[in-house]
């Protein structure tokens, strides 16, 4: 069935967001299954015309992936055995669940000229996050979008801004006349890293057409400031995305202004919050648009021109810093969640402890449908260990996350060595050799990127099927944001996090604050099989 979504399938949608969920996503004793003692198989296949949709609008096939479940006693080796069937399981998975709302964008308000160019990319059907986010902006109110990794946040904000300026916009409001465009920056939106400024400036530029995407610009590191320079000068964009550094550069050299700026977006605004950013993000904090209130008897000095800015701050992870500083950046933000929009003051960000402000940071993070397993090997022996889960999950896309620059070299020679094409990523690296690298793994010409914190936020590789940790992430905010890399928008996805014996506990941990299941496992015979685990957690010791 090559049904691409939209009027016709709204109604299925909605029947599988509802039901279909049917091994993982709606278990409700997932919570305890860390503590089942039932021993288990799975293998899980990609079938040939599941995802391939670089170009293609997502369609049900696109989402469809075959996980064929049973269980069966580890030392049980036969896989005809009949133990597979008496599984208490669904044996065959079709759809995880999709975070689509049984709304399309019409229904939003978004303007006409900006409907017509989401039906073009193939775009009818908002997710949970964006029917909450779009009407909210709309209103004109100061947000902190927080919803699961891969919800599609980017649109969420996106849609509101280009619904107000640029070519896109509200035909009474001057859209599509070019003549009556303002020649100032209207919208800054600011992200942790070039990769994923890169990522947000495409999924504009793909909504302005080729005609039109010069109103958008990249102000991002690494690349060259000059050029930047000259091109802010000569295509008068509308709305500019970058890192903190450059645009507070470029900013002070006078040469970015944005004073009039009607949105400031914040993507990733916990990593923006990191001491790294202070400096520039107070740059951008001043001098983008004015904070409302800033003068209240109206006395506005150099300031004059400034109008009111509305202030956006996205992120799957909300920590207590956020909640703070939300109050002080925005005028009343209010709380966007798939669910629906509440005050910031509704008892979020309640103060707490710092180990429960992780905690609560990272609830709600991750997509439901995604699966958690961890296995033990020692160190020396975990690049092996990945090998052999690739080929267990018989994975398409897989990321690999360290937490040095060093070693990667060694994990991609490693895999090169047994035949799996691979490749680094890290901030090291020059910016031609990230690009190339990261288009070669989307490409799908490298089958595993092995990468550090870097890549952990807001990459968007919808093919990715397997996340492996090969070292722990720090917390379960990280550990969030890297499982966050697959699975994403309800597709099917799996994460790995092979440890050593020593570092149980802290998988124990991640599994308990984010209050998710992730079941111990290893790679049998080509297969993932589920084990059996030591029950008493205050010696948290497993065994296989
Ligand atoms: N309404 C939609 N219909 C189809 N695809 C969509 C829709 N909205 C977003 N997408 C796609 O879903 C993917 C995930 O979106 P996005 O990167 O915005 O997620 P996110 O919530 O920001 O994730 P993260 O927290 O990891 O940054 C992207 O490929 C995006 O193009």
């Amino acid at each position: 069935m090559e049904a691409v979504i939209g009027q016709t399938h709204r109604r299925l949608l909605a029947l599988t967001s509802a039901n279909l969920y049917l091994f993982h996503g709606k278990c409700p004793s997932l919570g305890r299954l860390s503590t089942y003692k039932g021993v288990g198989l799975l293998h899980t296949s990609l079938s040939k015309t599941q995802i391939d949709h670089k170009t293609e609008p997502l369609s049900l096939p696109t989402l469809a992936l075959k996980c064929e479940v049973g269980t069966r006693r580890k030392e049980q080796k036969n896989p005809n055995s009949s133990t597979r069937k008496t599984a208490g399981m669904k044996s065959a998975l079709e759809m995880e669940r999709a975070p689509f709302a049984a709304k399309s964008f019409s229904e939003l308000g978004l303007s006409s000229l900006l409907i017509k160019q989401l039906e073009k990319e193939g775009l009818t059907m908002p997710t949970d996050v964006q029917c909450s986010a779009i009407p909210t902006i709309a209103k004109n109110h100061d947000v902190v979008i927080q919803s699961y990794t891969g919800s599609g946040k980017t649109l969420a904000y996106v849609l509101p801004i280009l619904s107000k300026i640029g070519p896109l916009k509200e035909p009474n409001g001057g859209g599509g006349d070019k003549s009556n465009q303002k020649s100032s920056i209207e919208a800054v939106i600011v992200a942790p890293s070039r990769e994923l400024g890169m990522q947000i400036v495409r999924e504009v530029e793909r909504l302005l057409g080729p005609t039109d995407k010069r109103f958008v610009q990249q102000l991002v590191g690494g690349a060259n400031r000059s050029r930047q320079e000259e091109a802010l000068k000569k295509n008068k964009p509308l709305i500019v995305v970058g890192t903190p550094g450059r645009i507070a550069e470029i900013s002070a050299a006078g040469k970015l202004h944005t004073h009039g700026c009607l949105f400031l977006v914040l993507d990733e605004v916990d990593e923006l919050l990191s001491f790294n950013f202070r400096e520039d993000m107070h740059r951008i904090l001043e001098h983008v648009g004015r904070r409302p209130g800033v003068a209240p008897n109206g006395v506005l000095g150099p300031l004059e021109k400034r109008t009111e800015r509305q202030t956006i701050m996205v992120s799957a992870t909300v920590p207590i810093s956020v909640v703070r500083v939300a109050k002080s950046w925005g005028v009343n933000p209010l709380l966007v969640r798939s669910t629906g929009t509440v005050s910031m003051d509704s008892g979020v960000g309640t103060p707490v402890d710092s180990n429960t402000a992780v905690t609560q940071a990272a609830i709600g993070s991750l997509p439901p449908a995604l699966k958690h397993y961890y296995c033990i090997a020692k160190r020396q022996h975990k690049v092996d260990t990945l090998r052999r889960c690739i080929h267990a999950l018989n994975a398409k896309m897989a990321i690999t996350f360290m937490n040095h620059t060093k070693p990667l070299k060694d994990v991609v020679y490693k895999l090169e060595a047994r035949g799996v094409k691979a490749a680094e990523l890290h901030g090291d690296l020059g910016k031609l050799a990230r690009t190339t690298t990261l288009k070669n793994f989307k490409d799908g010409e490298v089958r595993v990127l092995a990468t550090n914190e870097l890549s952990a936020r807001g990459l968007d590789v919808p093919e990715c099927d397997l996340v492996v940790n090969l070292d722990l992430p720090t917390d379960s905010v990280h550990y969030a944001h890297r499982a966050g890399r697959t699975g994403r928008l309800g597709r099917n996805g799996t994460v790995v996090t092979i440890c050593e014996e020593r570092e149980i506990f802290v998988v124990k941990k991640l599994r308990r604050q984010l209050g998710i299941s992730i079941q111990l496992c290893e790679f049998s015979e080509g297969k993932l099989v589920i084990c059996k685990e030591e029950q008493d957690e205050k010696s948290e010791e497993a065994v296989c």
